[in-house]
């Protein structure tokens, strides 16, 4: 058996080698390199050192240096495997299919390490196969699974590693779709391995037809991925100054842009990632009437046709990956199945903690049609209302996942959670798309009713635990988050292994929303600065401001945190890192602001899933309409010159906030930068959604005479709010707990009185027959009775402690935002 296993592995090993490529320095290195990816370093250290011959690295691995154990064996197996070896033509050199070969990075068809992210993240990662959802789930733990490439040597391993006799079926569960995915042109240009695991976009919408009815001017300039915001203020005279506050981030779209477009610049890179084990997140972020759901709507529509396109090529059909469709809500802390009547549903973590979504309702779906009526059947099943901005406004969150899976024999198309053939289905790779309740609604927690009030603390908090969990993320920390609030929850999953997010933040031009405006982009400019993927751009703008400018970002976008905080530190040098950093600068003219006539737009803007016949359809790089705002620029993303352009300001600009280069500091650094805290605000306006709007607009007035002082206002405030937060989100959450409690007490209580009241008839049956015992129906009914009132009381003293609840909560949150 041990000469067997011997030349089982020789044959593995010269498979290794010869399919590895020509003999040199290079190869060697890489033959190192994989094998360090595989964790087995010290198997090609003797090469390196000795100067042998690759050629007889096989048999350096069977002699002396070889894998011994049983899992370098099945290490060595697996990076063989994952190799595409084929161990019936060890003598062949590797040809890459026809499939493969665009992708192929180089002519001897050897994937280096550098390159395996074509091939999808973790190719070769063992340690990203321990992701216990996706298809590889497991991979080291469970028994060894046979390559159905290795046709000649996987006998051996089959006895050695007590490998099932059902070869076929393993076969079938080991043909990883990422190992065999074709290569189309597109993917085959690296392009996917550009695609940033934290993505920033921005898109403005257009003035709308109220907006433009009521002369509100259009605030914001476009000008390649960077905007201004130009803000008007008051000084304390009473004159009129601007303060232009600019942003730079992945992309910036302007009202000219069609959902095509934001489609191309969103999701189109991430659609061949799904097929290799990627989680991806897209979430729409801004205001209410910002364009969040007009963006949202047509995106999983176009991912369709593309993932629709993918899996109707013969290696996927052959594979039978199929694509399902879920879509549901989270409302006040509560989930329901928009395409099920909007019935209730429950979240669970299973014994590997993965989060189910128990009876939410997937459907197949095979063409796009049949996702166009999911979306309109689900979008009318929302919770909505009429805000000031939108008539049909969200006031939920709202999430549709698009999940590829490893097909198993159904027998309908419907199917749940539940159903033991759905969970046969292997998932490959999932994308959910969130249209988040308008970001402001965080702020709803002292007006309107209990019910809005409770609805935008939760909003409040799910929007802040959504941004920890990118923070965390981004940060490859081990503990994320998620338990933050039931948005991160239930997207757990896409929060771990191999996950893609791209936000995009919708804001409104209009002058009236300028500090929702400011407040979302400080959250997205938050959210791109935990990226690490890099914007120079952004970098060269703040660098090319004199350092003696450089000053503390006001309220710009510190968060609190219970594991890293971002430091000031007087600017040094670029950091790369600092991607999402935001320049604000003061632009103060003196007095009589003479705005242009403002940018008209067709006022509505009917939607077409394909394209908005609304509004032109030009490609963001062809020239654009002449419709500039008074700001100049914004349409043709390029400044032109106005009342407020950039030389006339520049004079009398005053570049006043620059975001300082942050450095990521552990805990034990916090007391002394506590000491600081006003120098830094702990958490910005943009974390707590238009929570200080109020506040700010007040600073803001008063800005140039009291920069300082306003300033620790509003630290005051955002520490205000760090010290309240916790005790409101617990508040809610056992407000919410209770609040399930008591229903279920209820039906409870239903139940049991329909029991007694069957009992009471059957009493009365029998006391009516002749010859009852009396005495024998007092004492039952007696007892019955008590059941029944020990009953009643015990609701009622559940329903009053809630409504005791309820006045807390509604006590705190009034304390939270004092008016
Ligand atoms: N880029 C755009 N081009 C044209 N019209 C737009 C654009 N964005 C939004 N609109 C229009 O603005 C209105 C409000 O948009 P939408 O409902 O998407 O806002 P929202 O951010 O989802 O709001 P809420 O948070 O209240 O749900 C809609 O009538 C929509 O058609």
């Amino acid at each position: 058996m041990g000469g067997q296993m011997q030349q089982t592995n020789a044959a593995a090993a010269t498979a290794l080698y010869e399919n590895a490529g020509p003999t040199n320095e290079a190869g060697d290195a890489v033959m190192a390199r994989w094998l360090q990816s595989a964790g087995l370093q010290h198997l090609a250290s003797p090469v390196a050192s000795t100067g042998i011959d690759q050629r007889h690295l096989p048999n350096l691995l069977m002699q002396g240096y070889g894998a011994q154990t049983a899992e370098e064996k099945q290490r060595l197996f697996k990076l063989m495997r994952n190799l595409n070896f084929n161990g019936e033509s060890t003598s062949e050199p590797y040809t890459p299919t026809g499939q493969t070969s665009a992708a192929l990075p180089s002519s001897d068809g050897f994937y280096s390490p550098e390159f395996r992210g074509d091939f999808g993240a973790g190719l070769l990662d063992l340690h990203a196969m321990d992701d216990t959802e996706l298809l590889s789930e497991h991979m080291i733990s469970e028994p060894f699974e046979p390559s159905p490439f290795m046709p000649s040597v996987n006998q051996a391993f089959e006895e050695e590693f007590n490998v099932p006799a059902n070869r076929k079926q393993l076969q079938e569960q080991d043909a990883e779709p990422s190992s065999s995915f074709p290569r189309s042109e597109k993917e085959s240009s690296g392009r996917e391995n550009n695609v940033a695991k934290i993505k920033v976009v921005v898109r403005k919408r257009p003035l709308n037809k109220k907006e433009t009815a009521k002369k509100e001017d259009d605030i914001v300039t476009v000008s390649n991925n960077s905007l201004t915001v130009h803000e008007t203020k008051l000084k304390v005279d009473l004159t009129a100054y601007m303060e232009r506050h600019e942003f730079c981030f992945d992309a910036v779209l302007d009202e000219h842009v069609s959902n095509d477009e934001v489609y191309r610049a969103t999701i189109e890179p991430i659609i061949p990632t799904i097929f290799q084990r990627t989680k991806a997140t897209c979430f729409a972020y801004g205001q209410t009437g910002s364009g969040k759901t007009f963006t949202m709507k047509p995106l999983p529509i176009r991912a369709v046709q593309d993932l629709m396109r993918m899996l109707n090529q013969p290696v996927y059909r052959d594979q039978r990956l199929k694509l399902w469709l879920s879509y549901f809500e989270i409302y006040g802390g509560k989930l329901y199945d928009l395409l099920s009547e909007r019935r209730k549903l429950c979240m669970r973590e299973d014994g590997r903690q993965q989060v189910c979504i128990v009876g939410l309702q997937e459907y197949e779906v095979s063409d796009v049609q049949i996702v166009k009526d999911f979306i309109e059947k689900g979008n009318a099943s929302r919770s909505t209302g009429s805000t000031g901005a939108n008539e049909e406004s969200s006031r939920s969150h709202a999430i549709l996942q698009l999940v590829v899976k490893k097909h198993v024999e159904v027998k309908e198309t419907r199917r749940s959670n539940n159903d033991s053939n759905e969970s046969r289905g292997k998932v490959v790779g999932k994308i959910s798309f969130i249209d988040l309740a308008g970001s402001e609604r965080g702020a709803d927690t002292t007006d309107n009713d209990r019910q809005t009030r409770i609805e935008g603390a939760e909003i409040n908090k799910s929007l802040l635990a959504l941004k920890e969990c990118i923070r965390a993320l981004d940060n490859d920390q081990l503990h994320i988050p998620f338990r933050g609030s039931k948005l991160t929850e239930v997207l757990r999953d896409s929060f771990v292994g191999n996950s893609r997010t791209v936000m995009i933040s919708c804001i409104s031009p209009n002058e009236g929303s300028c500090e929702h405006t400011l407040n979302t982009l400080r959250y997205a400019d938050r959210v791109k600065s935990l990226s690490k993927s890099g914007n120079s751009k952004k970098d060269q703008t703040s660098n090319l401001l004199p350092p003696a400018n450089k000053d503390v970002s006001l309220a710009s976008s510190q968060l609190a945190s219970n594991d890293v905080e971002d430091v000031f530190e007087p600017p040094q040098e670029p950091n790369v890192q600092e991607t999402g950093r935001r320049v604000e600068k003061d632009s103060y003219s003196t007095s009589g602001i003479e705005f242009k006539q403002p940018t008209h737009y067709p006022s509505s803007y009917p939607v077409n899933f394909r394209e908005e016949s609304g509004i032109p359809s030009i490609s963001m790089d062809k020239g654009r309409p002449d419709t500039s705002n008074s700001f100049g620029g914004s349409t043709s993303q390029r400044i032109h010159s106005s009342s407020y352009s950039q030389d006339s300001s520049d004079q009398e600009e005053k570049v006043k906030k620059v975001s300082p280069p942050r450095r990521k500091v552990s805990r034990e650094e916090k007391p002394e930068r506590t000491q600081n805290w006003s120098k830094r605000d702990i958490v910005s306006a943009s974390d707590v959604p238009a929570m200080t709007n109020s506040r700010q607009h007040n600073i803001a007035s008063s800005q140039n005479t009291s920069d300082t002082a306003s300033r620790q206002y509003e630290t005051t405030a955002s520490r205000q709010y760090e010290t309240t937060e916790p005790s409101l989100d617990e508040n809610i959450d056992a407000l919410l707990e209770e609040e399930e409690a008591l229903i279920t007490a209820h039906r409870k209580e239903i139940e049991d009185t329909m029991e007694i009241v069957r009992e009471e008839m059957k009493l009365l049956a029998e006391v009516d027959r002749p010859g009852s015992m009396i005495d024998n129906y007092v004492t039952q009914l007696s007892f019955v009775l008590s059941r029944k009132a020990a009953g009643l009381v015990s609701l009622q003293a559940r329903l009053a402690r809630f409504q005791h609840r309820l006045k807390e909560q509604e006590i705190l949150s009034r304390k939270r935002v004092p008016r």
